[in-house]
Order: structure tokens, then sequence, then C-alpha cells
């Protein structure tokens, strides 16, 4: 529809909107960097040991290697065998274990050839860590053929899977393919994120406001839902209502993957981030609730003017809040290479809820409601809205409490206590299994 008819284009569905964005998103080439600077990013290649885990068949307990086959007692019950020497952890010599002999053994040493079995200090007639090896050894309780030796490849066998493309790196998966004998991964890097609050009206939180103004919350806010994402903020910007000022502000940030703005794009007279952008954006209205103004387009960023993809959510911050979890949370992840390079791929996972009140939505729109979800005794989520009025898009202090967006389909307009429904968890609110310090045997 032309500007003069007045109106709107038809609304848009969210998965289209979703489609275009996936079809805007940059791609990070993978890279190569050491382990150490690996944390939190995710591997781009699956990754295979380079040695078998254990490396060598070695000792689980500090003891006396022998041959199971040697311990027949004697009428007292005790073996008693001669020790033949001392395998201290790092020992590189090619011990062998004559038959009716002992090694005395550390934990993690490797097991003289011909050793079948350990026996724990404990079983035996020695003490804990004397310096001197024993000359002889007797072991006063049965031990079980085979015990306390950890057998080469059985954790892991050398060329063994380690890791699949697109896990990300944790202190465990660090630890798994450190042990595998890799030291250095092919990765994607964090995309790097330019946040933009825009309004003439926004003053730095704690600051005291002047008349018509407000603070800014937008900005702490898709700061924090982007690292909470694993991306990381190269800049933090904060613009007034002015195009010339965004373009300027943007020529002296760092280089990103992807610019993020709040605000700005809806139909009024200063909207900076559509004037900013001009003819080369796609800026529509999406049927959804809140969040309904959205924006895909390419603005100048840094000395280069490099153009970078931006992604342009509407200013009122549960819309910021939404459009966040609904769309740029599931892109960001896609850049990271934890979501598959497939169309739909990056929506929400949904988890199953419980209308625990009712209240109404939008006709002919999604509506995301910021809502508190409590496990009821059978486990199942019941969800409430965090405010009594609802999905209001300017009530950013009710986001505190919000631990779901409850998603009320667009044919549906009015949801009654006990219908069931799909809720987005809320990045780092959700509530997780109960936990507890200790549990009880059953
Ligand atoms: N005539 C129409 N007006 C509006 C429509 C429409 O379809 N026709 N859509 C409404 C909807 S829905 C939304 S959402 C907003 C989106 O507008 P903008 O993206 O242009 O956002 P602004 O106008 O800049 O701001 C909207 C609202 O949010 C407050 N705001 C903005 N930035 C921040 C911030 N960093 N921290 C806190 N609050 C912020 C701002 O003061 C406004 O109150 O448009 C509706 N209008
Ligand atoms: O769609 Mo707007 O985001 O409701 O306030």
């Amino acid at each position: 529809m032309s500007a003069h008819s007045g109106g709107h284009d038809p609304a848009l569905a969210i998965d289209e909107h979703r489609a275009r964005i996936e079809a805007a998103l940059p791609r990070l080439a993978p890279v190569e960097l050491p382990l150490e600077r690996c944390r939190g990013l995710v591997l781009a290649a699956p990754v295979r040991a380079r040695v078998p885990v254990p490396a060598f068949t070695n000792s689980a307990m500090d003891g006396f290697a022998v041959r199971a086959a040697d311990l027949v007692s004697g009428a007292d019950g005790v073996v008693d065998l001669p020790v033949a020497g001392d395998v201290p952890a790092g020992d590189s010599r090619a011990n062998v274990l004559a038959p009716g002999t002992a090694w005395r053994i550390m934990t993690g040493a490797p097991l003289p050839m011909g050793a079948d079995t350990v026996v724990r200090v404990e079983r035996t007639d020695h003490g804990p860590g004397i310096a001197i090896p024993p000359s002889r050894v007797r072991i006063l309780n049965p031990v079980a053929a085979g015990a306390d030796v950890r057998c080469r490849g059985e954790a892991i066998d050398e060329g063994a899977l380690v890791l699949p493309e697109g896990a990300r790196l944790g202190a465990g998966a660090l630890a798994a393919v450190a042990a595998a004998g890799v030291g250095s991964l092919l990765v994607r890097r964090r995309p790097r994120i330019v946040v933009v609050a825009t309004g003439s009206e926004l003053v730095a939180p704690g600051e005291p406001l002047g008349p018509g103004r407000i603070p800014d919350s937008n900005g702490p806010m898709l700061a924090a839902l982007v690292e909470e994402s694993g991306a990381e903020v190269v800049a933090r910007l904060t613009v007034r209502d002015d195009p010339a000022a965004l373009l300027r502000l943007l020529a002296s940030a760092p280089e990103a993957d992807l610019i993020l703005t709040a605000g700005g794009i809806s139909q009024g007279a200063y909207e900076v981030v559509r004037l900013a952008i001009g003819g080369h954006g796609d800026f529509h209205h999406v049927a959804q609730q809140p969040g309904g103004p959205q924006g895909i387009g390419v603005l100048p960023l840094g000395p280069s003017r490099l153009p970078v993809p931006a992604l342009c959510l509407p200013g009122n911050p549960v819309s910021v809040f939404v459009s966040f979890h609904v769309y740029v949370a599931g892109a960001l992840e896609a850049m990271a290479g934890l979501r598959p390079d497939a169309s739909g791929a990056t929506a929400p996972l949904l988890v199953p809820g419980v209308a625990a009140a009712a209240w109404s939505s939008p006709a002919r729109k999604t509506q995301f409601v910021p809502a508190r979800a409590v496990a009821a005794d059978e486990g199942a989520l019941e969800v409430a809205p965090v405010h009594v009025l609802g999905s209001g898009s300017h009530l950013a202090t009710a986001l505190a409490s919000a631990s779901h967006l409850a998603l009320v389909p667009e044919d549906i307009d009015r949801v009654a206590s006990g219908d069931l429904l799909d809720l987005i968890p809320v990045l780092r609110n959700a509530p997780s299994a109960p936990a507890t310090r200790r549990r009880e045997a059953p």
C-alpha cells in the first residue's frame, strides 16, 4: 500500500521473516586455534583421537604389578613374591615382569610386559609411600585377575570420534580432545556483534531524566542477550534519532559480523535506522505481538565502510526481548555453527507448558507473552503472564521475572486456564530441574 493511502502491507508470516533473516546471515569461516583459545567456541569439523586413550596399559592404583597366575596363596592365605624393581609414572623403560615376581608400580605408570593385575599397597605388608622399593611383597588379601589395570584404548581407540562438528567446547570437551592427543582445533569464532540503541529520548541508566527522557534499557538488555547467546559484543552504541549521526558512529566502530539495532524502524517521521539504511532495507510488519515491526538491511561499518548485515528490531523493550528470542538467538547460533545450515533451523526451541491463568491474545497475530513457569508435581510447566498487562511491549520491568515466552497461535484469541501452550525458555532465566545437595537413596 502506498504511504499516501495509509495502512500496512499485509503482515508477513513469522516463518517468512525468519527465512529472510537466514538468507541475509553471514557465514563465519572456520579458523584453526590452539586449545587454550577454544573455550566456548564451536567445532567446525569432527575431532578424532590421535592416540588411543589410555595411550598404554597402566596402573589405576599405587601398589604392585603382578601376574594373576602367580596369586596362588600358601596355607596361610598369603602370597609372597620378590620385587624386581620400581615403575614410577612417566617411566619410559620397557620393563618385563618375569613369572613369579612383582614390580612396585605407581598410579598411571606403564604396566610391565607380562603383568596383568595390580595389587593396591593397602592389600600388602607395606605401608604407603616408602621411598626405597622393598625386595619382597606379601599379598594379604585375595585380588581378582585384572584388578586395577587400565587397558590401552579402553576409553577410546585411536582414530575414533571424540566430538562431532557443531559441538560447543566446554571444559569436558576440552579435556576429551586434549586427552586424545589433539592440540589445536578447527572452530568457528564467536560472532562479533555491534549493538545499537536508538532514540533521542534515551539517557544512560542512572542518569537524571529530563522532560521527555527515558533510561536506555534496550542497550544493556541486548548486550546481555548477545553475550548469553555465546556471541561477542564488540561495540555498544547509543545514538539520537539522526541518520547521519548513526552512520558517523558506525564508521568509527570496530569490525563486526552483524549489527543489531533497536528502535527507529516503524511508521514515525524520525525513523533513524530506516532512514540510515535507505533503499537497501527490507522493513515490514510480522503477524506477531509484540515485535510486529521488523527490518533486515545492510549498514556501512568501520573506517572502510564495509557493508555489514543488520537485523533491525523494534524499539519497545519487550518487543526487543521477544524479537531476540524468536529470531536473533537462533541466528547467532547458526553463525556460530551450532545450528544446521537448513531452512527454519534458526527457530527457537520450544518446550510444552500448561496455562495456569486465562488471558486474551490479539486476533490474527502470534502472541509472545513474558511468563513465569513453575514445575508442577507431575513435572509439567505451569505458566502465567508476569504482568497483568500481559504482552504490553513497554513493560520492561516485568522482564526480570520472566522465565519463558508463552506462545499463543494466531487463530487463538483467548487462552483458558489448562490450555496446552508452547514455551520459549528465556536465556539464563528458565528454571531447570530442582537441584538438591544430596540425593536420598531410593
Ligand atoms: N503508526 C504506527 N505506529 C507504530 C506502529 C505501527 O505499526 N504504526 N508500530 C508500533 C509498534 S508495534 C512498535 S513495537 C513500535 C516500534 O517502533 P520503532 O522501532 O520505531 O521504535 P521507537 O519508536 O524508536 O521506540 C518505540 C518505543 O520504545 C521506546 N524505546 C526505544 N528505544 C529504547 C531503549 N533503548 N530503551 C528503552 N525504551 C526504548 C521508545 O521510547 C518508544 O516508546 O512502533 C509502534 N508505533
Ligand atoms: O509489536 Mo510492538 O512490538 O507490539 O509493541
